[in-house]
């Protein structure tokens, strides 16, 4: 069971769970994954994301954009988004089991926005029921290595390949953290070499420390920066019929996105 000092290893999503401090099947994890999925759906139903139909809205909700975080055991993922969403670094944590969410609303150009980020499993045991459903709905990818373990690093190819097997759009936007940065002295993976791999990627590159929020990119600073991008795809923009009904358009899409 959990200390009260230990990272809720289970949701922190407010919304979902009775207790953080609750232990869970992977079963309830599922079961919870596909009411996070449901909520979102409703989220953008609300705010804008579907096209065609011509609806009735509730009043307005925030724009939720899913963001999974996704990498080796041990690299740092549930600090990272423990530091965005909470504000610290925890000071206890253990392997993630299926999946964790947290969410931070956050607001940008006057718009409220959630950003739900899914602290997924790096244990192929822990993961593999679950993968489905950290897929679907992704707003965004974010890939984290530990700069200290090369083997961290040579695993990217194979997330990036599993992203690729689950159909993500090419124009998902997708970045590359290098987590651990304080850890100076045991730096494995120069900047370079990671730099090389993520422009072969097409993706921007971030070193970080979950630990020390003043070493290098500040991980606030990443996760608003990929919540602005997204912001500004706009995907859906809203009209308003004479019957008060609303009308829900897709946006045209640019040719191509680029995070560099
Ligand atoms: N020095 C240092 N240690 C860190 C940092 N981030 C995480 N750690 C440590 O690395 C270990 C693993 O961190 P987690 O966040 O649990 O790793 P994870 O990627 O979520 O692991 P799984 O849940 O198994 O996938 C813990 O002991 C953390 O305290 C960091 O920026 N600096």
């Amino acid at each position: 069971m959990f200390s009260l000092n230990s990272v809720p290893k289970t949701t922190t999503c407010t919304h979902l769970s009775a207790s953080p401090f609750l232990r869970l099947t992977l079963g309830r994890v599922r079961r919870m994954a596909s009411e996070m999925e449901s909520s979102l759906e409703a989220s953008f139903t609300s705010s804008g994301a579907v096209s065609g139909a011509s609806v009735f809205l509730p009043p307005a909700r925030s724009r939720i954009f899913k963001i999974i975080v996704i990498g080796d055991s041990n690299v740092g993922k549930t600090c990272l988004t423990y530091r965005f969403c909470a504000g610290r670094f925890p000071d206890r944590t253990e392997a993630t089991i299926g999946v964790d969410f947290r969410e931070r609303a956050v607001e940008i150009d006057g718009e409220r926005i959630k950003i739900q980020l899914w602290d997924t499993a790096g244990q192929e045991r822990f993961r593999k029921s679950m993968v489905q459903h950290y897929y679907r709905n992704v707003h965004a990818v974010v890939f984290v290595y530990d700069m200290t373990n090369m083997a961290s690093f040579h695993s990217l190819p194979s997330w990036i390949e599993e992203c690729k097997q689950h159909l993500l759009a090419s124009d998902i936007p997708r970045i590359l953290v290098g987590n651990k940065c304080d850890l100076r002295s045991a730096i494995q993976v120069p900047t370079d070499l990671a730099q090389k791999f993520a422009d072969t990627h097409s993706m921007p590159l971030f070193e970080t420390s979950a630990k020390n929020p003043n070493d290098n990119d500040h991980v606030e600073a990443i996760f608003m920066t990929l919540a602005h991008k997204l912001k500004s795809h706009k995907p859906l923009m809203l009209s308003q019929p004479p019957d008060n009904g609303i009308t829900l358009k897709p946006e045209p899409k640019p040719a191509m996105t680029c995070w560099c």
